[in-house]
């Protein structure tokens, strides 16, 4: 059984609602990074974004947890802007896992444990620690290993097992296949299906992967230059997109069956 620590949110906490951006626009000195994004996250679709490097993908997910606020325009959980929330529980909400996560110093078990710690809850025991390694296929027999010796690979599944194990509604990752081989790509799609099968769990993944694409998300938005230039059923999408604007192969991905 996955390790799950159910750290309930507040009655009343907003559930099954749309996420909404209006007119979100980021600007980092002189530059605009986002130039109008209008986008809604179905809360039953889990969606993915893609779009050629440098197109603003990153940045959008980094608004969703508030690591980062719009220069202007709204962001709207149901009917409230996200700002109305207190952070740390929209982030145990919504969870957004970078492309390059760095775990905290110390072993894989003191990064699994940081979220209970942080609640101030019982941790859970090594055998529900290792469920959760076994899950996105990392070692569960090295809860003891110093953390920062892992491959890039390795950090983003931990941090995906770190994030689950508040049970956020929303996940948001980061090219979470990227330089992964075929059968660690399989594993990470399928036990995301599972979550969002067993948990409602609604992810959106940006990728550059067209082969594990439509398996991550029924919904696609394609993003170029800070705005969004389509969007619609991912297989729709991809047909009609220009697969040289964003596909960039990692070499490892492999068609899914
Ligand atoms: N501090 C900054 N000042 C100016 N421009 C910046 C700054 N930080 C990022 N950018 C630019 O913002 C743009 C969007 O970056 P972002 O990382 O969101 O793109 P991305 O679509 O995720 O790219 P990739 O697919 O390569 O990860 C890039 O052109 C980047 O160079």
């Amino acid at each position: 059984m996955p390790a799950r620590l159910h750290l309930d949110l507040p009655d009343g906490w907003p559930r099954g609602l749309p996420l909404r951006l209006e007119g979100v626009r980021v600007a980092r000195g002189s530059a605009e990074i986002l130039r109008g994004i209008d986008l809604e996250l179905d809360p039953a679709r889990r969606s993915i974004l893609v779009g050629p490097s440098g197109s603003g993908k990153s940045t959008l997910l980094r608004l969703l947890n508030r690591l980062e606020d719009p220069s202007s325009g709204r962001i709207l959980l149901g009917e409230e802007p996200l700002h109305a929330f207190p952070v740390r529980l929209l982030r145990r909400s919504i969870a957004v896992v970078p492309q390059d996560p760095r775990p905290l110093p110390g072993s894989i078990r003191e990064n699994l444990l940081y979220p209970a710690e942080v609640a101030g809850i019982p941790p859970p025991t090594d055998a529900r620690l290792a469920d959760a390694l076994a899950e996105f296929g990392l070692p569960a027999d090295q809860l003891d290993r110093d953390a920062s010796g892992l491959s890039g690979g390795e950090r983003r599944r931990l941090a995906i097992a770190v994030a689950l194990m508040t049970s956020p509604e929303i996940l948001a990752l980061d090219e979470p296949t990227a330089g992964l081989d075929p059968a660690s790509t399989h594993r990470l799609v399928d036990a995301l299906d599972r979550r969002a099968r067993s948990d409602g769990l609604r992810t959106l993944v940006v990728s550059h992967d067209r082969r594990t694409a439509p398996a991550l998300g029924e919904d696609a938005f394609v993003i170029e230059a800070g705005r969004v230039v389509d969007h619609g059923p991912t297989a729709e999408v991809l047909r009609r997109t220009d697969a040289e604007a964003w596909s960039v192969p990692d070499g490892s991905g492999g068609p899914l069956p």
